[in-house]
């Protein structure tokens, strides 16, 4: 092993601390760079609420994030940020406005992405890494076109040496990519130190999530210069993290890790999933099995939730990349099985369709379908990749009418994603009603279809209150739950409910008169 690393000893350890095995060696000797000025490449899910967070508890760091999207960069100015994140904006405010007796404003959004870089000591790399949709390997591959332009900016605007964090998602070795672009193109003399510093929040709890992370992976070459940036890294979340869940690896460990955690993730998901299609033939029911597994403490409770199928803009991508690498590897075998979790995940969707339209007497053709939520999940507006869009497309292509609610995404939004997935434009134009209220979705349905847990849709527990990140309620309507009996007299009989979150009390709708299919439940 590494002298630079060390695995904890069972005394210094907390015992709540993370079972990881390697930490920051706090005698080592290595010398810290203090750092003063960091810049984030990308303003986006990621390396907005990630800064927010990194200024607000460093408040002697200057953090500026920068993007060519400037109408991103003016949105995050503003009280309107460009993502909904519960807690967000008293985050953003504290550090930007300086609102606060302790804190003078140091998080600043700019579209200058030269000066800011040339400034900092330490990059954030936060930018996109989708699917590649064009040439060898569309369709699979990680496009890192963004990556290598961020690093070229980099690398024409440096005058001092840079410690470039790679927060993005990216393929193993991706650090060597980079090093290679920095070495033919930067100013001679300048040494640039890539770490890895995978993001692992989830949406809608990103705020959590950043303050009280499970852990903080920072790979580095093992180097004394390597180890030496991925001090000062550690120094940054040290202002708020403890020590035993820092945890330093090897460089390539720390991009594969990324990629095997969402996988692993997203495999639960798939794995409950075929089985609830099984709990749907035999009797069983899905939550039942998943809660009597989940108590089994090697496996656990979370993650294990059936649904309408797995969202959201990283699993899908970040599984087709890791299996891209493994067939890249002629190792065939592994490749089919990752790629098995997603194909699970398709038939899913298809799946949900299939059984709505057999419930509904084989036709959609006049029929109306209310559609409650559009986001991937609930407690966010971001609906990349999400299940809603297959779901629609299906059913408007079976030529329903489809009206749908959700308390947070916008019209625009939700046409433009349908637009740019469908073959059928027309459908979208003639079929499709984007609606301010379940009630106005209601009207006339012959069906609810559920494909955001929203809380206000459920039928159970408390009344909903819900953030608006405004500091403020969002409105009246958005702090009631959906009043079922309200909905039932909207509708046209029979009237069905197709939960594929499993968030409704199906007795309960069925008293008023509901046909209820839940996922994995006969
Ligand atoms: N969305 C999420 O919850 C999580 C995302 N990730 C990873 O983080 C990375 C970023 O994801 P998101 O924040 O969701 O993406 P995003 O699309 O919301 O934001 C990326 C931003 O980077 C900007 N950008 C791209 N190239 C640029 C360049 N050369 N110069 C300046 N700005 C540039 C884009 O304009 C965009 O605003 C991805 O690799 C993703 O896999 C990791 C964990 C969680
Ligand atoms: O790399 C990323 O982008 C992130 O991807 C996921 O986060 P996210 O996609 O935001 O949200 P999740 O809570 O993981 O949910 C993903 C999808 O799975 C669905 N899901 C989740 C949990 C579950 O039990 N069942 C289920 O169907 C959700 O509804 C959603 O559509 C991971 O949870 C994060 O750790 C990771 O950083």
């Amino acid at each position: 092993m590494s002298p630079s690393i060390s695995l904890p000893m069972q005394s210094q350890r907390r015992s709540d601390a993370p079972m990881a095995a390697y930490q920051i060696n706090p005698d080592r000797s290595t010398k810290a760079i203090r750092i003063k000025k960091i810049c984030c490449i990308g303003a986006g899910y990621v390396g907005g609420p990630t800064s927010a967070v990194i200024a607000s508890k460093n408040p002697d760091i200057q953090v500026t994030v920068v993007d060519y999207n400037r109408q991103r960069i003016e949105a995050w100015k503003t009280d309107d940020l460009p993502i909904y994140e519960p807690g967000l904006l008293e985050v953003v405010q504290a550090a930007r406005d300086g609102n606060s007796p302790k804190q003078t404003p140091n998080l600043f959004f700019s579209t200058d992405v030269d000066r800011c870089i040339a400034e900092a000591e330490l990059i954030l790399l936060s930018v996109n890494t989708p699917t590649k949709s064009l040439g060898r390997g569309a369709g699979h591959a990680s496009e890192l076109f963004h990556l290598e332009s961020a690093v070229r900016k980099i690398s024409a605007a440096s005058e001092s040496d840079k410690i470039i964090v790679e927060k993005s998602t990216v393929p193993c070795r991706a650090a060597d990519t980079l090093r290679d672009v920095l070495a033919a193109t930067a100013k001679p003399g300048l040494h640039f130190e890539i770490l890895s510093n995978p993001e692992f929040l989830a949406e809608g709890t990103a705020i959590s999530n950043l303050l009280n992370p499970d852990r903080i992976l920072i790979g580095s070459l093992q180097t004394p210069r390597g180890l030496e940036a991925a001090q000062a890294l550690a120094n940054v979340y040290g202002a708020w993290i403890d020590s035993d869940r820092i945890i330093t690896i090897n460089l390539y460990s720390s991009e594969l890790a990324k990629l095997a955690a969402n996988a692993l993730l997203a495999q639960r998901i798939s794995s409950v999933n075929a089985l609830s299609a099984m709990c749907e033939s035999v009797g069983a029911d899905i939550d039942e099995v998943s809660y009597a597994v989940g108590l089994d403490k090697r496996i656990g409770s979370r993650m294990l939730k059936a649904s309408v199928g797995f969202g959201g803009s990283c699993f899908r991508k970040d599984i087709l990349s890791l299996a891209y690498i493994a067939e890249s590897l002629h190792l065939f075998e592994v490749a089919d099985y990752w790629r098995s979790i997603v194909h699970i995940n398709e038939y899913q969707k298809n799946r949900f369709t299939r059984r709505m339209v057999r419930c509904l007497y084989n036709s959609l053709t006049g029929k109306t379908l209310a559609v409650f939520g559009f986001a991937y999940k609930k407690d966010t507006r971001d609906t990349r990749e999400t299940a809603a869009i297959t779901v629609v497309d299906d059913v408007l292509t079976e030529g329903a009418n489809v009206r749908i609610y959700d308390p947070l995404v916008k019209e625009t939004q939700i046409r433009h994603e349908l637009k740019s997935t469908t073959a059928r434009l027309d459908c979208v134009e003639k079929q499709l009603t984007v609606c301010t209220s379940a009630y106005e979705a209601s009207t006339g349905a012959d069906a609810v279809i559920i494909l955001t847990e929203w809380d206000e849709f459920s039928n159970r527990g408390e009344p909903v209150r819900r953030d608006s990140g405004h500091g403020r309620k969002t409105d009246e309507r958005a702090e009631r739950k959906v009043d079922w009996t309200r909905v039932a007299e909207l509708m046209r009989r029979p009237m069905f409910v197709f939960d594929g979150r499993n968030i409704v009390d199906a007795g309960a709708l069925e008293e008023l008169g509901f046909r209820v299919a839940c996922i994995g439940k006969a």
